[in-house]
């Protein structure tokens, strides 16, 4: 589904991502882990289109994605999840969702998206910027679901979020991965979540990929010792 080959990445002169290659498969959910400053947010905003590579593709299903801009590739299929969510605090849940749907070409927000989300059915009408951090997450991600995507991408959503609500957006990823077929990439520094969540463990130092494996035959006590300082 998703092709990342040989991506280089640079801010100015500095070069932050020195040549990353993975793929993703129809249905898979892969988990980027790695420490604050290894390159995930870096990973993430150029697979979006918000960075620029300085060589390498991206490709979605065989076509490279890697010269359009952020608009064009939510248009073909990618959806974003930032990192601090970045709701519109101003505005209310339903129009946040509501900004999601110019992708997608519906003209109200579906169904199984508030049935995905219950409490923001409920919270519709209240101002993104009161909802708690979990709820402010489900927000995110119910925009991006709002954009019909064929791939997710998610920055740390752990991030902020009391541990029972981790769990429960563990099994909220896998039913959307499961009821509407979805590739899931999600950057993430919490183990626990990972081995949760994910088919499949990537782990980036300073800008490389160093371990790929798959979740059932990980080598859990080497991922940890990456993520340790
Ligand atoms: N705007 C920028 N200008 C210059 N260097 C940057 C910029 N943003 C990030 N970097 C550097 O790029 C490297 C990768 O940062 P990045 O934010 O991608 O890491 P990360 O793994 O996502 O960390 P975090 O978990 O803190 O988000 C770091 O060394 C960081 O200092």
């Amino acid at each position: 589904m998703l092709d990342v080959e040989n991506l280089h990445v640079a801010y100015g002169q500095s070069e932050v991502l020195h040549g990353m290659s993975f793929g993703v498969a129809t249905n898979e959910i892969v988990a980027i882990m790695g420490r604050n400053g290894m390159g995930k947010t870096t990973l993430m905003k150029t697979m979006m289109g918000i960075l620029p590579s300085t060589a390498g593709s991206i490709r979605l299903r065989g076509e490279d994605i890697g010269g359009l801009k952020s608009h064009q590739r939510v248009r073909k299929g990618v959806a974003y999840v930032p990192q601090g969510r970045m709701v519109f605090s101003t505005m209310t849940v339903k129009e946040n969702i509501e900004t999601g749907l110019t992708a997608s070409g519906d003209r109200k927000v579906p169904d199984d998206i508030y049935e995905l989300f219950p409490v923001l059915l409920e919270m519709k009408g209240r101002r993104a910027g009161n909802l708690s951090g979990g709820q402010q997450q489900q927000l995110a991600i119910a925009r991006a679901l709002a954009t019909k995507p064929k791939v997710l991408l998610l920055d740390e959503p752990t991030e902020g979020i009391q541990p029972s609500i981790i769990r429960e957006m563990a099994r909220t990823l896998r039913r959307i991965r499961d009821e509407r077929g979805l590739s899931i990439v999600v950057s993430e520094q919490v183990l626990s979540f990972a081995l949760d969540v994910a088919d499949r463990v990537l782990v980036v130092e300073n800008g490389e990929i160093v371990h790929d494996e798959p979740r059932a035959a990980l080598n859990e006590a080497k991922v940890a010792r990456y993520l340790s300082v």
